[in-house]
C-alpha cells in the first residue's frame, strides 16, 4: 500500500503505508511500482519524493513474508526502475531506513534524512545479506571499508554518521518531507547520470586484498559458525572486483544460498521471539496488555558487590535516581570508586556526560524510605536476604516494589518476610549487570501483575531484554544449566577431557565451553551451593558412595577440585591451568589429566572413546529435556522465552535459534529417541528421562514450534 499526492504542483509524493514500520510487503511494492509509473507518465510532474507514513521511512522487506510463497513485484527490478527513472527521485528518510528500505533509498537519486533518523543494512542479523543491490551500491557510494563495516555488523548508524559517510546528501531538523519536496523542485533540471549509484566505480583502498583478507579472518573468528557474515564479505568483494551486473549476479547467488538456510530460519524465528517475550503472561491469566506498570522515578540498590555495582550503573545510565546502599564503610568507598569509573568509561564511549549525580550513596538502609523500587543485591544467602527483606518492609513506604537479584533462590520465601508480598518479584541480572542484555523477572505465587508489569517495564527502560518466568530453583536459565553441567562432568568420568568437551561446544557455537566458562565464573560458587544442599560432602558424612547422592548418580569431580583450592581463573588453576591468578588464557593441565586417570582407577571406571555426537547429545538434549519440563510446569510461557534467555544469558549461538528451536530443527522424535537411548544406558540419571511433554509433542506429530503453546495448554489443563 502506498499513497500518491501531487505537492506544489510539480512533485509527485509517494507515501509508503504499512504499519507499524512500512515494511516492503507485496502490496507496498506493488504500490511503489504503480505510483512510480504514474509519476513518470504525468507531464506536470517534474520530480518525485518517496517517504513513509507516521514518521517512519521503511523497516525493510516484510520478514513475515519470508516463510511463504513470495508474490508481488520483486524488489530488485523495482529499485532499478527507480534508479533508471528520467525524473529525479528523492528519498525523504524519517525514523528508519533499514535493509530493503535503505536499498530503496540507494536506488533514489538523492537522500535527505531527518537528524534523528537511523539507517543500516541489518540483513546479516537475519541470516541474509543486502540482496536488493545493497551489497553492490553501498560500497560504490561510501567506499569498501565503511560498507564492509555496515554490512557485516548490520549496525544502525545515525543520520550524522550517514552524512559523514556520504550515504545521505543532507540532514535536517525540520519537516523532512517538506525539505525533500523543496530539494526535489531545485534539482528538477539537473542531469541524473551522475546520480545513479550502480554506474559508479567501486572506491577501493590500494591494499584492498589485504583488507578483505583481514576482515574475512576477523569475521570468521567472531561469527561462531554463522554463515551470513562470511557471505556479506564475499558480496562486497564482488562489488570491489566485478562490474555492477556481475556483482549483482554474485549477490543473487549468495543470497539464494542464505535465504533457504537453517541459520536464516533460526535468526528470523529469533527476531520474532525477542519481540514475543515482551507479550508476557502468567499462569493466573494476567498479561502484558491488561496489566499496567506503575512509574518508577527513584530506585535503590542494596549491596554493592559486583552485581549491585552493575545494577546501579544500569539504572543511573538510564536516568533513574538511585540510592546505593552498602553497610560496610570500606566496601562502600571501593564501590563508589568502581561505579564512578564504570559510569565515566561508559559515558566516554557514548559521548555523553557521566551520570554520577544520579547516585546517592549511603550505609544506612533507612535512606531508602522514599524510593519507588528496591533491588536487593546482597550475597546469595537465603538467611541474609530474608533479613534484608524484613528490614526493607519495615523501612520502605507501603507501595514500594521489593525486588531480589537472585540467581535461583525462592522468591516466595522472601515475599513472606514482607507486609506486601504482592509487591515482591525476583530480578535475575547477569554479570556484568550493566552490560548483559538479559533480565529474568521472576514472579512468585503472591506476586501481583502490577509488580511484574513494573519490573518488566523497568527492565526495558534500562535496555534489558526482560523475560517473565515462574518461581522455581534456578528459574529458567540456571535450572536448565544443571543437567548440562552434570552431563559434562559425567563425560569426564567416562573418558573425555575438559578440552575435548569444550572444543565440541565451541564448535557448536557457544562463546565458551562448559569448563572454560566454569573457570571464568569460579568453581567455588557452585561448590558453596552444593554444600548448602548437602551434596558436596565427604562420603563419611553422607553415608553414601561418592558417586551417588539422594539416590542419583553424582559426580564429585568439581568438589574435589575445590578441595584443592582450584577455583578457576581467579586462583590460576581449575579445569585448566593459567599463567597466573586472574589470567584468561586457559592451557590444558597435565595435573588434571593425571587426576582424572587416578579418579577413574579409584572408582573402577573404564574410559571409553567419546565422540562429538555423544558430547553434543548428552549435554544439549539433557538441557533441552529440562526445557520441556519447564514448559510443562508453566515456569516459562512458551519456547521463545527459553530461547531468548539462552541466547542473551548463556551465549547459545543465535544462528541456532535457542535450545528449543534447535530441538525442533533436529526433530523432536530424534531428541526423544536419543534421550531414551541415554536414559536406558544411565538409569540413575533422572535428567535423561524424556519429559512427558516431549512425548506428547512427538505423539502429536511434532508440530512446528509456533504451535507448541497449544499442546502445552492441553497438557497443563490435564494436570
Ligand atoms: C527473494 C528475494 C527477497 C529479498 C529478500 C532479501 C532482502 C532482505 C532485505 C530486508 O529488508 S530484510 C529486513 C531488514 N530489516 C530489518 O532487519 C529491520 C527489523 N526491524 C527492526 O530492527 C525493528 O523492528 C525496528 C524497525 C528498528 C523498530 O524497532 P522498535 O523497537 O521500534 O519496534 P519493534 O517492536 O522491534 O517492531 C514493531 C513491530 O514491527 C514488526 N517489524 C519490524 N520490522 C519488520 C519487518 N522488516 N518486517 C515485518 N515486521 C517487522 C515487529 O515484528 C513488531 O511487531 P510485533 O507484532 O510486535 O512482532
Amino acid at each position: 500500500m502506498a499513497q500518491y499526492t501531487r505537492v506544489s504542483g510539480s512533485v509527485g509524493l509517494i507515501t509508503l503505508q504499512s504499519p507499524p514500520v512500512n515494511a516492503l510487503s507485496a502490496a507496498v511494492r506493488q504500490g511503489i511500482v504503480d505510483l512510480m509509473q504514474r509519476a513518470l507518465s504525468e507531464p506536470e510532474v517534474k520530480s518525485v519524493v518517496i517517504c513513509g507514513q507516521n514518521g517512519i521511512f521503511c523497516g525493510g522487506a516484510d520478514i513475515k513474508e519470508f516463510g511463504g510463497q513470495m508474490s508481488g513485484p520483486p524488489l530488485i527490478p523495482m529499485i532499478h526502475a527507480i534508479e533508471a527513472a528520467s525524473k529525479p527521485v528523492v528519498a525523504a528518510i524519517e525514523g528508519i531506513a533499514l535493509g530493503g528500505g535503505l536499498e530503496l533509498a540507494l536506488g533514489c537519486h538523492y537522500r535527505i534524512a531527518h537528524s534523528k533518523a537511523k539507517v543500516g543494512l541489518p540483513e546479516v542479523t537475519l541470516g541474509l545479506l543486502p540482496g536488493a543491490g545493497g551489497s553492490q551500491r553501498l560500497p560504490r557510494l561510501i567506499g569498501v571499508p565503511a560498507a564492509l563495516d555496515l554490512i557485516t555488523t548490520g549496525r544502525h548508524v545515525t543520520a550524522a554518521e550517514a552524512l559523514k559517510f556520504g550515504l545521505v546528501d543532507q540532514i535536517t531538523d525540520h519537516n523532512t518531507v517538506n525539505v525533500a519536496v523543496k530539494f526535489a523542485q531545485r534539482v528538477t533540471d539537473q542531469p541524473l547520470d551522475a546520480r545513479r549509484i550502480s554506474t559508479y566505480p567501486c572506491l577501493c583502498p590500494p591494499d584492498v586484498d589485504v583488507l578483505f583478507e583481514e576482515v574475512m579472518q576477523s569475521v570468521r573468528r567472531t561469527a561462531r559458525g554463522a554463515i551470513a557474515p562470511i557471505a556479506c564479505v564475499q558480496a562486497v568483494r564482488a562489488a570491489a572486483t566485478l562490474p555492477y551486473n556481475q556483482g549483482m549476479e554474485r549477490e543473487r547467488e549468495l543470497l539464494a544460498t542464505l535465504f533457504t538456510s537453517g541459520q536464516a530460519h533460526a535468526l528470523q524465528y529469533f527476531f520474532f521471539a525477542q519481540r514475543a517475550v515482551g507479550r508476557w503472561s502468567m499462569p493466573s491469566g494476567a498479561r502484558w496488555d491488561t496489566s499496567k506498570p506503575r512509574p518508577v522515578h527513584k530506585a535503590a540498590v542494596i549491596g554493592l558487590g559486583t552485581m549491585g555495582r552493575g545494577i546501579t550503573v544500569a539504572l543511573a545510565q538510564a536516568g533513574f535516581s538511585v540510592v546505593a546502599v552498602e553497610t560496610q564503610e570500606k566496601q562502600l568507598m571501593e564501590a563508589k570508586q568502581a561505579i564512578s569509573g564504570m559510569l565515566e568509561r561508559g559515558a566516554k564511549r557514548r559521548g555523553v556526560a557521566p551520570a554520577l549525580d544520579k547516585i546517592n550513596y549511603g550505609r544506612n538502609i533507612q535512606s531508602v524510605a522514599d524510593v519507588d523500587l528496591v533491588i536487593e543485591a546482597v550475597f546469595e544467602d537465603m538467611a541474609l536476604k530474608k533479613k534484608v527483606f524484613q528490614q526493607l518492609s519495615a523501612v520502605c513506604k507501603p507501595s514500594t516494589f521489593l525486588c531480589s537479584n537472585t540467581s535461583g533462590l525462592d522468591i516466595d520465601q522472601l515475599a513472606c518476610q514482607t507486609r506486601n508480598p504482592e509487591l515482591v518479584v525476583g530480578m535475575h541480572f547477569f554479570a556484568p549487570a550493566h552490560v548483559m542484555k538479559l533480565l529474568e523477572v521472576v514472579y512468585g505465587p503472591k506476586s501481583s501483575p502490577l509488580a511484574v508489569a513494573t519490573a518488566m517495564q523497568l527492565g526495558k527502560k534500562i535496555g534489558k531484554v526482560s523475560v517473565a518466568v515462574g518461581n522455581c530453583r534456578g528459574f529458567v536459565g540456571n535450572r536448565m544449566l544443571k543437567p548440562y553441567l552434570e552431563q559434562a562432568l559425567f563425560l569426564l568420568e567416562e573418558g573425555a577431557t575438559p578440552e575435548f568437551v569444550d572444543q565440541v561446544l565451541e564448535e557448536f557455537g557457544f562463546a565458551m565451553g562448559v569448563f572454560r566458562m566454569s573457570d571464568l565464573s569460579g568453581l567455588d560458587v557452585g561448590w558453596k551451593v552444593r554444600m548448602a544442599d548437602g551434596l558436596a560432602m565427604p562420603d563419611s558424612t553422607t553415608g553414601q558412595p561418592t558417586r551417588l547422592r539422594q539416590g542419583r548418580r553424582y559426580s564429585p569431580l568439581g568438589d574435589l577440585l575445590c578441595e584443592q583450592r582450584r577455583f578457576g581463573q581467579k586462583t590460576g588453576r581449575g579445569w585448566y591451568q593459567y599463567d597466573k591468578p586472574g589470567s584468561q588464557v586457559a592451557k590444558p593441565d597435565p595435573w588434571l589429566h593425571r587426576f582424572l586417570d587416578e579418579y577413574r582407577a579409584r572408582h573402577a571406571l573404564v574410559a571409553h572413546r567419546i565422540d562429538h555426537q555423544e558430547v553434543l547429545e548428552r549435554c544439549l538434549y539433557s538441557m533441552i529435556n529440562e526445557g520441556f519440563r519447564i514448559l510443562e510446569d508453566g515456569i516459562a510461557a512458551g519456547p521463545e522465552d527459553i530461547d531468548v534467555i539462552y541466547v542473551f544469558g548463556y551465549s547459545w549461538p543465535r544462528h541456532r535459534g535457542g535450545p528449543m528451536f534447535y530441538a525442533a530443527t533436529v526433530g523432536l522424535n530424534k531428541v526423544l529417541e536419543r534421550l531414551e537411548h541415554y536414559y536406558q544406558a544411565h538409569p540413575d540419571v533422572p535428567s535423561l528421562q524424556p519429559c512427558p511433554l516431549l512425548r506428547k509433542l512427538v505423539a502429536s506429530g511434532s508440530p512446528p514450534i509456533q504451535k507448541w503453546r497449544e499442546v502445552i495448554k492441553k497438557v497443563r489443563s490435564q494436570l
